[in-house]
């Protein structure tokens, strides 16, 4: 610090003024403090009023002290030094070690160390990081370098105390643990003189010479597969995985390793983030797992025999797509094409699906909502007293046949009545979103008569088989899926007690508690396998309860923001 006695000679006005400018590390505030104490001291020796108390004040060592700090650390900010300053060092935690990679979480806290008293020679080529234990786990992991053989930090968790602190970084080299040499250890041992330590930790480190720079945009995903960490026997350091469900959405905030991502759950968004695979390397995984597994037939969808027709509810008007020849084909509806499908897309379709926060503009179409559940749970039930709320605004689309229409049937009102030519190249054109035969007919439901109803600016209400869903989900129809699950097996049997199971034969019987044993087995098995695509899942206890939330779950999807795929969005995006 620059001094000035008190009474020293200070320099005229004129030659104050006349300094020359200071450089820009000196044009900080010691230095105006210093061409303030100059000027008062001219007043000081002529015994002004008042000026020796303000000169002693602004002369007081701790003021002084207080400004240099603070011009350190303005100096840190800007420079950002490598390794640390001596003024600097500080704030830092936890560590995670393994073998591997390993994670020794334990728990830390950042504090502010006191200097060491002596500081080596070749200070620039280390850097003092020290933390005190807490209940917060460090956030990095070490390994063993193949070559040499150091200790090195492995991965910077992104989100976690080491991240925060900004000290420690993948690449630097551990050299000492509270002045205990790390050379010749075992990653492991590390961890156990971690385990072993109190209060405050010192690590020494030397700085990797090029610190890894994540330049990479975030990116959010829904995953289409589940993960858990402790049962990936090849992960670096389970500890710090990030296990997940099917149909999460996270966040990807580290690609930098191919194999290894960072990310973390938007829904756990204070959370630092964990290890995932790769979409490569999940798809790997998945590959194997498929090839290991013995073939097994599709068990997701009942199979009936098939009686005679019979026209459907007698409501106070018609309500189209609730016809039990449409409903008993869905229930048989492509069990012998799909299940090699749906095994295959969920061994070799991507992993993860890039989503985008998506809000539908009031001129733009509605979504289409799809509903999808056990046979018997209740889904058109839902989907009737969802239309019957305002059937000026909710509408089903009108399914299609080949088979010949009845006397008091209309065109394009139960059915559109075509050929089995057309209905064919329907299929062959990928017009279908769903069909089936039922007794020698084909019946099914096309793209464009949902595209009718909401060109018309109506919301089309649909129940679909989940093997179905994959073929909806395209930019045009946006569908938001509605999942309708089984309440437990002791509350439908209350609640189920008058209800009636659609059979084929003219008169519906009651529930069995085989029925509602079954149902409860197939919700499972859908949600199993297609979890990832359900948008909402509403419990069908209270019928009542439940329309309320469907017609809620119907709102936000067509007026607030939802996570959809971001081929909807944009249509030149990239798989991650
Ligand atoms: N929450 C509920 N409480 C009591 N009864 C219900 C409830 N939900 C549905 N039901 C009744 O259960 C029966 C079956 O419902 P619904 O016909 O909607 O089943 P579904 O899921 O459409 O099955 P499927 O596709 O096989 O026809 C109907 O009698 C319906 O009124």
């Amino acid at each position: 610090f620059l001094h000035l006695e008190k009474g020293e000679k200070s320099p005229d006005k004129k030659s104050m003024m006349e300094l020359p400018p200071v450089t820009s590390q000196e044009n900080g505030l010691s230095q105006i403090l210093r061409l303030v104490l100059k000027e008062l001291s001219l007043f000081y020796s002529r015994d002004v009023n008042g000026v020796s108390l303000l000169y002693d004040l602004l002369h007081s060592p701790w003021l002084q002290a207080l400004l240099k700090v603070y011009e350190c650390l303005q100096e840190y900010i800007m420079k950002k030094p490598i390794p640390v300053l001596s003024q600097a060092q500080a704030l830092s935690c936890e560590a995670l070690l393994n073998a591997h990679d390993t994670v020794a979480q334990k728990d830390f806290e950042p504090v502010l160390p006191p200097l060491p008293d002596n500081i080596p020679e070749n200070e620039e080529a280390l850097r003092i990081v020290c933390l005190v234990k807490n209940k917060q786990p460090l956030g990095a992991t070490i390994k063993r370098h193949e070559i040499t053989g150091d200790i090195m930090v492995a991965r910077i968790i992104h989100g976690g105390l080491a991240d925060r602190s900004g000290l420690l970084y993948a690449g630097d080299k551990l050299v000492e643990v509270n002045g205990i040499s790390v050379e010749g250890l075992e990653p492991e041992q590390v961890i156990h003189i971690l385990a072993m330590s109190h209060g405050t930790i010192m690590f020494k480190v030397v700085p990797v010479s090029d610190r890894p720079i994540n330049n990479q945009t975030t990116v959010y995903v829904r995953t289409m597969a589940k993960y858990c960490p402790w049962e990936d026997p090849i992960i670096p350091c389970a500890d710090a995985g990030l296990p997940f469900r099917k149909g999460e959405i996270l966040q990807i905030v580290d690609r930098n390793d191919s194999l290894w991502w960072q990310a973390r759950k938007v829904s756990d968004f204070g959370a630092c983030a964990g290890l995932i695979p790769s979409n490569h390397l999940l798809k790997r995984k998945q590959r194997e797992f498929w090839w290991s597994q013995p073939f097994q037939p599709h068990s997701c969808l009942k199979s009936t025999t098939y009686g005679e027709e019979f026209a459907g509810y007698g409501h106070q008007f018609f309500i189209a797509g609730f016809r039990r020849s449409m409903r008993l084909c869905r229930r048989k509806s492509h069990t012998s094409q799909l299940p090699a499908y749906t095994h295959c897309y969920n061994a070799l379709g991507a992993p993860y699906e890039e989503v985008v926060r998506y809000q539908r503009h009031p001129s733009d179409k509605h979504r289409l909502i799809v509903l999808v559940g056990p046979s018997g749970v209740g889904v058109n039930e839902l989907r009737r007293r969802l239309i019957e709320t305002d059937p000026n605004h909710f509408q089903s689309a009108v399914p299609h046949t080949t088979r010949s229409k009845k006397s008091y049937e209309e065109d394009g009102r139960e059915y559109h009545y075509v050929s089995k030519e057309t209905f064919e190249s329907l299929v062959y054109g990928h017009r279908m979103l769903e069909y089936g035969e039922y007794k020698g007919n084909l019946y099914g439901t096309s793209v464009d008569a949902v595209r009718k109803v909401l060109d018309e600016g109506k919301v089309c209400v649909m129940d679909l088989e989940p093997q179905s869903i994959q073929v909806a989900r395209t930019h045009e129809l946006k569908p938001y899926v509605i999942f309708i699950k089984p309440s437990t097996l002791n509350h439908m049997r209350q609640s189920r007690k008058n209800a009636r199971i659609i059979t084929d034969y003219y008169v519906n019987i009651k529930f069995k508690d085989e029925d509602l044993q079954e149902m409860e087995e197939l919700a499972k098995k859908m949600e199993t396998q297609f979890g990832q695509f359900f948008d909402q899942v509403i419990v069908n206890d209270s019928l009542q309860e439940a329309c309320a939330e469907l017609l809620t779950a119907v709102q936000q999807a067509q007026d607030e923001p939802q996570w959809v795929p971001a081929t909807w969005i944009c249509s030149d995006t990239e798989p991650p």
